[in-house]
């Protein structure tokens, strides 16, 4: 646990610090959202790039009031963190137009699904610290989980560094590299499963005869108090949907049906395939 003091520090030394991102989509909007609302530096010490839409750079500098560096290496060069937040698809030919411009003292955090820090060093051409993160969407509004691992030349204080940034979107777990993949599986691309249970449980509503509204409104608080309740009581979510199944009642009848669509194998299966495809997606580089 760091100290009071340890963490005052912490933050005096990250306010001096200028962000560079690379990459300029909803992503880095979320992390940029939650750097302001937390203060930890003023608008005035991040910039932004991207690889050619103007326009979506205007807009986040028009809301946030950050600044636009159209300048790779003018980018790079006032940059004490840089990060990372293009497609995996992007990166061989973004680090390529990096490559020599980053320098050893700079901090490298990296939000792509599924490149490892070894690659981004190797492309990067510099032993450079590097961070690996895997946020999620709800960082929007403060509410990503997100895992992180750093990289072979990144110290204890680069991770606390790239941790007090992501506690600005939410909770952050420190993991080895290798679980990356699966958080990136699970609570990566985990609000996608949720939304789409949420739009099958929606629909159901709608056909049994409920006012699209009222069928949004009770499905979305239904999982609000769910997962509240998990947190709150600590109970296992097993124990928490034994309470709600009557024998005989309409839970059972719901579970039989989600049982014979095999629906908690369909959940394992996506989870993993997911985990299996960041690594696809890292793997393609090696
Ligand atoms: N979306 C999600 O839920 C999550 C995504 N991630 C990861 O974050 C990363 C970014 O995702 P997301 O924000 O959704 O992506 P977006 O598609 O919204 O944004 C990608 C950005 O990268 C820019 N870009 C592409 N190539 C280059 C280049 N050569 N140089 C500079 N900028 C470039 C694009 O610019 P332009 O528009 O001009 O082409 C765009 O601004 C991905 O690697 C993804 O895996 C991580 C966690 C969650
Ligand atoms: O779908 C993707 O590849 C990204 C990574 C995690 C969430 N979205």
């Amino acid at each position: 646990m760091e100290s009071k003091k340890t963490m005052l520090s912490l933050a005096q030394a990250f306010h001096t610090k200028t962000i560079s991102f690379l990459g300029a989509g909803s992503v880095v909007e979320a992390i940029i959202g939650g750097v302001l609302r937390n203060e930890l530096v003023p608008a005035s010490q991040i910039y932004i790039t991207n690889r050619s839409d103007q326009e979506r750079l205007q807009t986040l500098s028009n809301t946030f009031g950050v600044q636009i560096e159209r300048d790779k290496k003018a980018l790079i060069e006032k940059a004490d963190i840089l990060v990372l937040a293009i497609k995996p698809k992007d990166v061989a030919e973004a680090c390529q137009s990096l490559r020599g411009l980053v320098r050893k003292d700079q901090l490298v955090i990296s939000v792509i699904a599924g490149v490892s820090t070894d690659f981004l060093r190797e492309w990067l051409g510099v032993e450079c610290a590097i961070i690996r993160t895997m946020p999620n969407t709800s960082s929007a509004i403060g509410l990503s989980t997100t895992g992180m691992s750093r990289g072979r030349f990144a110290d204890e204080e680069d991770l606390a560094t790239a941790k007090h940034l992501f506690e600005a979107i939410g909770s952050v777990y420190a993991l080895p590299e290798e679980e990356l993949d699966i958080i990136t599986g699970l609570s990566g691309s985990g609000p996608a499963y949720i939304y789409y249970m949420i739009e099958a449980m929606e629909k159901a509503g709608v056909e049994a005869g409920l006012k699209p509204e009222i069928a949004r409104r009770l499905t979305v608080e239904t999982v609000l108090g769910a997962a509240q309740m998990l947190l709150t009581t600590n109970a296992e979510p097993a124990l928490l949907r034994k309470k709600i199944t009557s024998p005989n009642g309409t839970t059972q009848a719901g579970i039989e049906v989600l049982d014979s669509f095999s629906f908690q194998e369909a959940v394992v299966s996506a989870v993993l395939r997911a985990t299996e495809r960041s690594r696809e997606l890292g793997a393609q580089f090696n």
